[in-house]
């Protein structure tokens, strides 16, 4: 794909897609409308369109209620559980939700002054806070406390005015809104660089054709001015509230609190060996692929690994190494030693990760030996491997051979997710059903201008509607009392949805009439009385 219109002096490749705007800058504190119970202080956990007040965000608390422990569920708690999404994937959604359309503080409130477009994009927001100015709270997980440990200031390095530690240039990571999509990118920044060759923009595109699912997807790059200075901007896909394998076990953590104890007690930064074989294998799979394609990664760093779930790592920063370090002269030999670095790379972030810190290959030898007091001597084989000196056979697909079962482990536990998600999905599907049809007997129900319509008095044929709302939902027990219960709920609705040829027996409340009919009769009568609504707009 070539330059796209009315971009910067020098791009490659345009997101693709149509016309819309993106989103509108927002700016809200998600927790303000919270009272002590975390529970939402308006109404229904919404704000009204076209209120005067900011947009507020759901309260996870009133949308995701959380459910008794299964050992000691209710009866019709039971169906809460069969029927929806779990509230902690709800919950992680939801949030995801909330990072991408996060706005940024205002330079009036502390945040960064930054331009309002660029290129193709709009509404940036950095990624980490640069000193002294505040990141959106959408962007940080309020579950993970910030790091306050020594040390731990080294993750805001990447921040406006920092050095790269991998890159070398100044950095920062923007998300941004596109124009043409609507959908949330990363813009990642080096200040100060200069393009001497055309052609080195030009290898972003072989990057851009690589889609794999452990590569953070690689979209444009383009030069700007944008920003007072000479930039170079690399685009890359947003993976919201994603964190790094640097921040995630080489930054310390903040003690937790021990809900049993009370006391404050220290998080173990040690990962187990089954992790640090999946992390191994993950990333084996994206150097087979880049390789593959002719192209060598060059950013195997544990700040430029993505965490995108849990164990779930993309590798980031792809492309960036190709175009500020362009070697016009580079030959089939210079690719191959830098393919073969890159698996040099790969051993010492295991290192790194094993012994929790980027010192460790500093001293091998003694990092080693940490290795082997807490890993098997397989794992400690395999990063021997990839520490010892270059070979001919010594490639990413013989790396994946010597990998073995650990591949197929991660296959198991990458279907077991699919099952877990794609049930959590069918769960969804009966929702979104259901929601419509409620809508539908919310926009049927009550209506003053059918107060005297003949068709919903108790001699109408609309009247069995009224019957199978007070069946459904106003239902109470032999002492009068409210019957509660979401399962006899969802079972009417589904068989009404289906249209079920299943008879039952509506009682008014008086108990004066009574009628039996088929759930496809009421279903009958509900879309009727729904077609003529939406005729008379
Ligand atoms: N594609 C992405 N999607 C979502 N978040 C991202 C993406 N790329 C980076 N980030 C976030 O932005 C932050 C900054 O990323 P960056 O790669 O600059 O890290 P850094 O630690 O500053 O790097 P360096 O080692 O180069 O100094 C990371 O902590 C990461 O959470």
């Amino acid at each position: 794909m070539g330059p796209v219109p009315g971009g910067n002096s020098n791009s490659v490749a345009a997101v693709g897609g149509g016309a819309n705007s993106g989103e509108a800058p927002r700016a809200f504190n998600p927790y303000s409308h919270l009272d002590a119970y975390g529970q939402s202080t308006s109404d229904s956990g919404f704000e009204a369109r076209g209120s005067s007040r900011a947009p507020q965000p759901l309260s996870y608390a009133m949308h995701t209620a959380p459910l008794p422990h299964v050992s000691n569920l209710h009866p019709h708690h039971l169906s809460s559980h069969a029927f929806f999404l779990s509230p902690t994937q709800r919950e992680e959604l939801a949030r995801r939700n909330d990072a991408v359309h996060a706005a940024a503080v205002p330079p009036e409130q502390g945040g960064p002054h930054l331009p309002e477009e660029l290129h193709v994009y709009h509404s940036l927001v950095p990624l980490e806070a640069a000193h002294g100015s505040a990141l959106p709270p959408a962007l940080t997980d309020p579950r993970v406390a910030p790091p306050t440990a020594p040390g731990a200031s080294l993750h805001l390095s990447g921040a406006a005015g920092e050095p790269s530690r991998v890159f070398g240039y100044r950095s920062t990571a923007y998300k941004a809104l596109c124009t043409l999509d609507g959908k949330a990118y990363v813009l990642r920044r080096l200040e100060g660089f200069r393009l001497q060759h055309e052609a080195a923009i030009g290898l972003v595109e072989r990057w851009r054709r690589i889609r794999h699912p452990s590569i953070v997807s690689v979209r444009e790059a383009f030069t700007t001015r944008a920003f007072g200075d000479q930039s170079i901007v690399f685009v890359y896909d947003y993976h919201p509230l994603s964190t790094t394998l640097y921040g995630e076990h080489m930054v310390p953590k903040p003690p937790q609190l021990d809900r049993r104890t009370g006391r404050l007690q220290a998080v173990s930064m040690s990962i187990s060996e089954r992790t640090l074989w999946s992390y191994a294998t993950q990333l084996t799979n994206v150097l087979r692929c880049i390789h593959g394609h002719g192209l060598a990664a060059r950013c195997i760093e544990p700040s430029k690994v993505l965490r995108t779930g849990k164990n779930r790592v993309r590798l980031n920063g792809c492309s960036v190494f190709d175009v500020i370090a362009y070697d016009p002269r580079a030959s089939a030999s210079t690719l191959a030693a830098q393919q073969g670095e890159d698996l040099l790379n790969l051993g010492k972030l295991l290192v790194s990760l094993a012994c929790n810190s980027m010192a460790a290959v500093q001293n091998l030898p003694k990092s080693l030996e940490q290795v082997t007091r807490s890993y098997s001597a397989e794992l400690k084989n395999l990063i021997l491997w990839l520490l010892g000196k270059p070979a001919p056979s010594k490639t990413a697909d013989e790396l994946g051979r010597l990998l073995g079962s650990h591949v197929a482990d991660e296959v198991d536990s990458a279907l077991n997710y699919a099952d877990l998600l794609e049930s959590g999905l069918s769960k969804e599907l009966e929702n979104a059903r259901l929601v419509r049809l409620l809508c539908k007997f919310g926009f049927i129900n009550e209506r003053p201008e059918f107060d005297h319509d003949p068709r919903w008095s108790e001699t109408g044929d609309r009247y069995i509607i009224k019957l199978f709302r007070d069946h459904v939902f106003h239902a109470v027990d032999d002492a009068g009392r409210p019957v509660v219960d979401l399962s006899h709920i969802l079972t009417n609705l589904n068989k009404l949805d289906a249209g079920s040829e299943e008879k039952m027996m509506l009682t008014s409340r008086d108990e004066q009439s009574c009628l039996v009919v088929s759930y496809r009769e009421i279903k009958n009568c509900v879309e009727a009385a729904f077609q003529d609504l939406s005729r008379a707009r």
